[in-house]
């Protein structure tokens, strides 16, 4: 691969293709730097599956969830794929890719042959999967695809997005199973209110301990022009607040070119 991205849209909501092949939507497969989080700067594997149960209006993968583009491939051909680059880590990624029951195959089987893996995951979801890094980025109110701010239309998915964007229990459970990051896409310093009491429910919900080292602050942006804007702000706020700063390596280095 890469896989070809000429596959027609298919919106994966209420489909359960996936469930019966045990295939999974690939949008992209590619090699590049992780670019996001604890691991930035380390060469890996992206496998990008296709379908989102959310629809953040700033998505930079809009071909996997406002307009899910995908072609489906066997867990095998997908390690095949992986096992072409000379790379030790494995990011999984989407659109959401806890939404498909063959990741967890697919992690099952990156785990056996030794790999690293990470998951970019919304945290509305706990797979039954190994899982070396869960990479969790929960959506924040200021990502919800209001009428004014939807890429695609008049705000239908909004009040969906706003049900769907958070859910205590499944984010203390990931925190509870796996080690984590929480990597928050900040606006501005509006976000920062709703980050803290996340950050103490989450703290007050969960056995395991969150530390101020697990969040990370991401300033949104999908290009590089976007990120100029955004990315003084969030640093200044991960200062003032304790947190971590995350870049956002990639865009500064590809800006928003595709497999990368
Ligand atoms: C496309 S998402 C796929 C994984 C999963 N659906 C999620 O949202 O975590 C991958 C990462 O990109 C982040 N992201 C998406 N759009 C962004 C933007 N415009 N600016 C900054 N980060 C963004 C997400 O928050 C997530 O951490
Ligand atoms: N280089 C690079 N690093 C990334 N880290 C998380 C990504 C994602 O889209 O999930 C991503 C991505 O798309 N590219
Ligand atoms: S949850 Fe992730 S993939 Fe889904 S719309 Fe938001 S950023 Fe995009
Ligand atoms: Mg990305």
């Amino acid at each position: 691969m890469p896989v070809a991205n000429d596959a027609p849209g298919v919106d994966i909501e209420g489909t359960d293709a996936d469930a019966e092949t045990g295939d999974l939507p690939i949008n992209e497969l590619f090699q590049s730097l992780q670019g996001e989080g604890r691991l930035a700067g380390v060469p890996s594997v992206f496998v990008r599956t296709s379908g989102c149960n959310l629809r953040c209006w700033f998505c930079d993968s809009y071909h996997t969830s406002w307009e899910p583009t995908h072609n489906w491939v066997t867990v095998d051909d997908v390690l095949a794929a992986i096992e072409e680059y000379d790379a030790g880590h494995v990011v999984l990624t989407g659109g959401e890719p806890l939404i498909h029951d063959a990741s967890a195959d697919l992690l099952e089987r990156l785990a056996d042959r030794g790999y690293h893996t990470t998951v970019e995951t919304n945290g509305t979801v706990v797979p039954n999967a190994p899982i070396d890094l869960a990479s969790v980025s929960p959506k924040l109110a200021s990502s919800t695809p209001t009428a004014e701010r939807d890429p695609d239309g008049d705000g239908e998915w909004a009040d969906r997005h706003e049900e769907r964007r958070l859910d205590l229990p499944t984010l203390a459970e990931l925190v509870e199973t796996y080690d984590t990051q929480l990597k928050f896409v900040v606006t501005g310093r509006e976000d920062m209110a709703e980050i803290e009491r996340l950050v103490e429910r989450l703290r007050d919900a969960a056995s395991t301990r969150v530390r101020d080292d697990d969040v990370l602050l991401m300033p949104e942006g999908q290009t590089r022009d976007q990120l100029e804007a955004t990315r003084t702000e969030v640093a200044d706020l991960a200062l003032e607040y304790g947190y971590r700063y995350t870049p956002r390596l990639h865009v500064d280095l590809w800006n928003d070119a595709p497999g990368t």
